[in-house]
This record gives C-alpha cells, structure tokens and sequence, in this order.
C-alpha cells in the first residue's frame, strides 16, 4: 500500500497532449506517482497511450477513473472518486453500483483506491459535471472528512480545488480532524510557496494543470513537497 506514503503527484490529464520530453522530466522528477486523470475527454485511447509511455520509466502509475469505458489492465492502482458534496446519486454511488454489477467477479480490490472528493471550486468543470455543492463552512468540510473517516472509512479524502488555490484553513482544520483517512490536496498549485503551504498540512499534494503552463515550475513542486515534513 505504498500510496500511504505518497507525498507529491502529478496529475496528467488523458485529453491533453504532451511531449515525449515532457514527459520524461515528469516521470524522472522525483515524483511519487503519475495519475493519470481528467473530467471530460477522457478516452481509452488516451488511457492507453499514457500508460505504455509512462512504464519506461521507474515511477508508478495509478489511473483514477472516471468512466468505466476507459479503464484498461496494467494500471498499479485504481483510486476510484466518490462525490461526498454532489447532490446527485451518480456521482456518489450509482456509477459505482453499475460497474461492481458488471465488473465485480474480475475486479482485484487491492489494487482499487477509493477517494472521498469535497470539491470547493464552484468554477470547475468537475464541480459543474457532478453538481457538487461548493459553498462550505469550515464546519461542512469537516463533517464530509469526519464522514469519509469514522463512516465510510475511506483510505482517502481529496480536498478538491481543480483550477484554483484553495482555503489554506479548510485543509488545516480537515488535517486535525483525520486520524487514518489521508489527506489528498489538489488545486491551483503553480509556486513552490503554494506547493510548501499546502504540503503542511495535506499528506499528499498534487500537481495538475501546470505541467501543462509551466513545466519548470511544476517540477520545481516536488522538491519542495517532499522536503517539507
Ligand atoms: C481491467 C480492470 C482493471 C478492471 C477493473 C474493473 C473496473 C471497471 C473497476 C472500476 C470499479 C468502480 C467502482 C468504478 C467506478 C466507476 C465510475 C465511473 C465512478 C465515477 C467516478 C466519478 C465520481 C467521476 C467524476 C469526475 C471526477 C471526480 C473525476 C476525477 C478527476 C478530476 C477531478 C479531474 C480534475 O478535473 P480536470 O478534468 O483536470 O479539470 P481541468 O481540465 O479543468 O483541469
Ligand atoms: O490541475 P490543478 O488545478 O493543479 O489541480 C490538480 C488536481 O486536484 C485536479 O484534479
Ligand atoms: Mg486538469
């Protein structure tokens, strides 16, 4: 279960392009995984094609599902998101229901992950596709943590900013409150001051959109992640 351990990750979108070049300095960064995930445009093409590149190289690669039509074998983990602040049944448990319908007898669970998503951007296209009801206290945000831990007793619980530097308070007060469930923070990181912030508080910190604006200021994020305790 080495995602436990997990400090720094890069969040590579399956619609977006990027470089062979790119790509390696990702992979080789020091990062501590590669997942690869988006909210549309995601295809089994685009799945695939991250896969077979990012395999030559040593860094794992987790792919978090988002369609049950692009899922393929081959994947290290599955981290598999379960909307807590959607209003929409879908996004939390029906979509989930269909594919353990179908898929159930050849699933292998250890290698499936699931995340507890709070999304707090309401400007996101993941936060307009699911519905997600963004406007928070502090208070709701702990009680989807409490939830997701002490409930549901998910191995994570994602603080979901996508696109925009989130509340530094929200994630101290959700990191208080979580004894196993870990932290994942994602959103809006484009500095290393950004990176630092987050990173001490958020178990793991990930990285998305900026590999893709400013490659050398993504890569400048692990170091600083990983060197934060
Ligand atoms: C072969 C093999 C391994 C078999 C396994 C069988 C199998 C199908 C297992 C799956 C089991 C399972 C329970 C699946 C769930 C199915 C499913 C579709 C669940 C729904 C997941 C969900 C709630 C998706 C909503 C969207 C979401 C939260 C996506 C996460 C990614 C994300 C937030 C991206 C950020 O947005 P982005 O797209 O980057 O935004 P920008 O482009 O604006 O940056
Ligand atoms: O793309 P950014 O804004 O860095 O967000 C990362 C990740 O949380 C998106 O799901
Ligand atoms: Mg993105």
């Amino acid at each position: 279960m080495d995602y436990l351990a997990w400090r720094h990750v890069f969040k590579l979108d399956p619609a977006k392009e990027i470089s062979d070049e790119a790509l390696e300095k990702i992979c080789e960064s020091g990062t501590d995984v590669i997942l690869v995930g988006g909210t549309d445009g995601v295809t089994l093409d685009g799945v695939l094609d991250l896969l077979v590149r990012v395999r030559r190289f040593e860094v794992p690669i987790a792919l978090e599902i988002s369609t049950v039509e692009s899922v393929t074998p081959g994947y290290d983990y599955y981290f598999i998101p379960t909307v807590l602040n959607s209003d929409d049944p879908k996004w939390i448990k029906n979509l989930h229901h269909e594919a353990i319908k179908e898929y159930g007898d050849i699933m292998v669970w250890e290698e499936l992950v699931a995340e507890g998503y709070c999304i707090l951007n309401p400007n996101c296209k993941v936060a307009e596709v699911t519905g997600a009801k963004t406007d928070l206290s502090i208070d709701d945000v702990v009680a989807y943590a409490r939830m997701a831990e002490n409930f549901f007793k998910l191995p994570v619980f994602y603080v979901e900013y996508s696109g925009m530097y989130g509340d530094i308070e929200i994630v101290r007060a959700v990191k208080n409150e979580l004894q196993n469930t870990k932290l994942f923070y994602g959103g809006g990181i484009t500095t290393t001051k950004q990176a630092e912030e987050m990173a001490k508080y958020a178990d793991t910190v990930v990285v998305g959109n900026i590999i893709y604006e400013d490659l050398k200021a993504a890569l400048a994020t692990v170091k600083v992640v990983k060197n934060t305790l």
